[in-house]
């Protein structure tokens, strides 16, 4: 936990970094959109800190400083080496840094019991880091519809407009959070789950089957990843804002047993 402005105590948020070529000499920079700040600052209630793409030596020093990770979106793809997959399409935008960093900073979170929301890219490393394997263009594989949104797609409302309903495990979190078991998502991905690893758990899928959302089944604490953006709507979506604040919850309840234990040693 860390101290806020006016002396509250809030849970201090890990945000990925991509690593993206920017500035005035198109150099590598470690960088994270501001909604996934602004969500942390909002729903969640906590302290953002962006953790950069560098690689799995800086896990055993930040970790144990973080009360809550989240795992975000991007345009590239987890490299297929990861879940030995075939090698991507040519121009396909990986990011080898990223990966080097998320996935065993995704094992040690979830060995840690650090709560953990996976957004999109985040979903796909959670399944690639615990095992499972990644479908690399699903709008290819018959039955499967197109659930990427076009890059060229300047119109944001259309970009982040929700694009098709997923259906929501009976008793979920997810059903609570949506007061029923269908709920309307945006989808701005070209990848999806192909083999689930063995600790998830499917808990929603589009009507394509594509699986949308999982729950890592063997730890207490929260541990969920979504293959959509909640982060672009919740102010104006009240499921997308309960998913923010419900692992900000679990978040501060961390914080607060690990502050616990540190003072009974
Ligand atoms: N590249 C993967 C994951 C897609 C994803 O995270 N999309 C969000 C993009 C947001 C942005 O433009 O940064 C896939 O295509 O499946």
């Amino acid at each position: 936990m860390v101290r806020d402005l006016d002396g509250t105590m809030k849970p201090l948020i890990g945000i990925s970094c991509c690593v993206k070529a920017f500035g005035v000499f198109n150099t590598p920079n470690h960088a994270a959109s501001d909604s996934y700040v602004r969500a942390v600052l909002g729903p969640v209630d906590g302290i953002p800190v962006l953790l950069p793409a560098a690689g799995e030596a800086l896990v055993p020093g930040i970790l144990p400083r973080l009360d809550g990770l989240i795992l975000t979106g991007s345009r590239s793809n987890v490299c297929p080496d990861h879940y030995q997959g075939p090698a991507h399409a040519e121009g396909t935008p990986e990011d080898p840094a990223r990966d080097s960093t998320t996935l065993p900073l995704i094992r040690a979170a979830l060995a840690a019991g650090v709560p953990l929301l996976a957004i999109c890219r985040g979903f796909q490393e959670l399944n690639v880091a615990l095992g499972g394997t990644l479908d690399q263009r699903i709008q290819d594989l018959p039955g499967r519809f197109d659930h990427s949104t076009p890059s060229d797609q300047k119109l944001a409302s259309l970009r982040v407009a929700k694009a098709h309903a997923v259906r929501l495990t009976p008793g979920s979190a997810l059903a609570k959070l949506a007061g029923g078991e269908t709920l309307p998502v945006n989808s701005l991905h070209n990848q999806g789950i192909a083999k689930l690893a063995p600790r998830l758990v499917a808990e929603a899928w589009a009507p394509d089957g594509t699986i949308e959302a999982v729950r890592v089944r063997d730890v207490p604490g929260f541990a969920l990843g979504v293959q959509w953006h909640p982060e672009y709507d919740w102010s104006q979506d009240a499921v997308s804002r309960g998913l923010f604040e419900t692992f900000g919850r679990a978040a501060k309840d961390w914080a607060a047993r690990l502050h616990m234990a540190q003072a009974a040693e």
